[in-house]
């Protein structure tokens, strides 16, 4: 395994966070399943404002390493905090903090594509929700789809819901399991875009792809894994 800065004149290990306030720091995480370590002594710290990639091939660990970095699965060994606390998803703090899309966002049945959005916005306690919420859909490309079913929408456009779905919502941290997953070539460009904007507003970001463009696009650092 090796971590390769990505842009070596931002390399955030010598320069820290502009805050001073330490982000994401993941220490010697292992996990096992069975006998066999799929995360095995991984450490790294993603600071505001910058962006990990988590790179390998399929079944390297990446979608496992992105739960232990969320709070949602426990590692064997090793320690994760988010500004120096423990990352626990039980905790409300946390799932404040923490914006996470790892599978298709689960939808309630009943509720319409803009209403899923909306009801993000007001959870999170976001004034004016509903403009906020139909302003998202309109950048994720689902105002014509507001008003269906998350159902009814397409493979690409649930994708699209639920990159809405982290965007509507403010997040220190947002982890990312392959955001570029169905999405066309202008929805891609548009993401590069896009997560560059978040974290220059402050968001650490860590996910996982293979789309070596993307990872070219957006990563300060690099993590290959397998
Ligand atoms: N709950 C589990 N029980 C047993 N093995 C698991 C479990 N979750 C993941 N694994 C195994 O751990 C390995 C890593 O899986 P993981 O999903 O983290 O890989 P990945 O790098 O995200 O792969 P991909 O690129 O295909 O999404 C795989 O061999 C997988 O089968």
């Amino acid at each position: 395994m090796s971590k390769v800065p990505h842009v070596p004149e931002a390399d955030p290990r010598t320069s820290g966070p502009a805050s001073g306030t330490p982000g994401l720091v993941a220490t010697q995480v292992r996990k096992l399943f069975g006998e066999r370590a799929v995360v095995d002594g991984i450490s790294l710290q993603v600071d505001p404002g910058e962006v990990l990639a988590l790179v390998g091939g399929n079944g390297s660990g990446k979608t496992t390493l992105l739960r232990i970095l969320t709070g949602a699965i426990d590692p064997d060994d090793g320690e994760v905090t988010w500004q120096g606390r423990s990352l626990d998803e039980s905790d409300p703090w946390v799932r404040r903090e923490v914006a996470v899309l790892l599978d298709d966002a689960e939808t309630f049945p009943d509720l319409s594509v803009l209403e899923h959005v909306e009801l993000l916005a007001r959870a999170f306690g976001l004034d004016d929700a509903r403009p906020h919420a139909q302003q998202v859909l309109d950048e994720v490309g689902l105002t014509r789809q507001a008003g269906q079913l998350p159902t009814s929408l397409s493979s690409g456009q649930r994708h699209r819901l639920g990159l809405a779905s982290v965007l509507v919502r403010p997040a220190g941290l947002v982890v990312l399991d392959e955001p570029e997953q169905r999405l066309d070539d202008a929805g891609r460009t548009w993401l590069s875009e896009r997560l560059r904007r978040l974290a220059d507003d402050g968001a650490a970001i860590v996910l996982a792809s293979h789309d070596e463009q993307l990872v070219e696009d957006v990563a300060h650092l690099v993590l290959e894994l397998g």
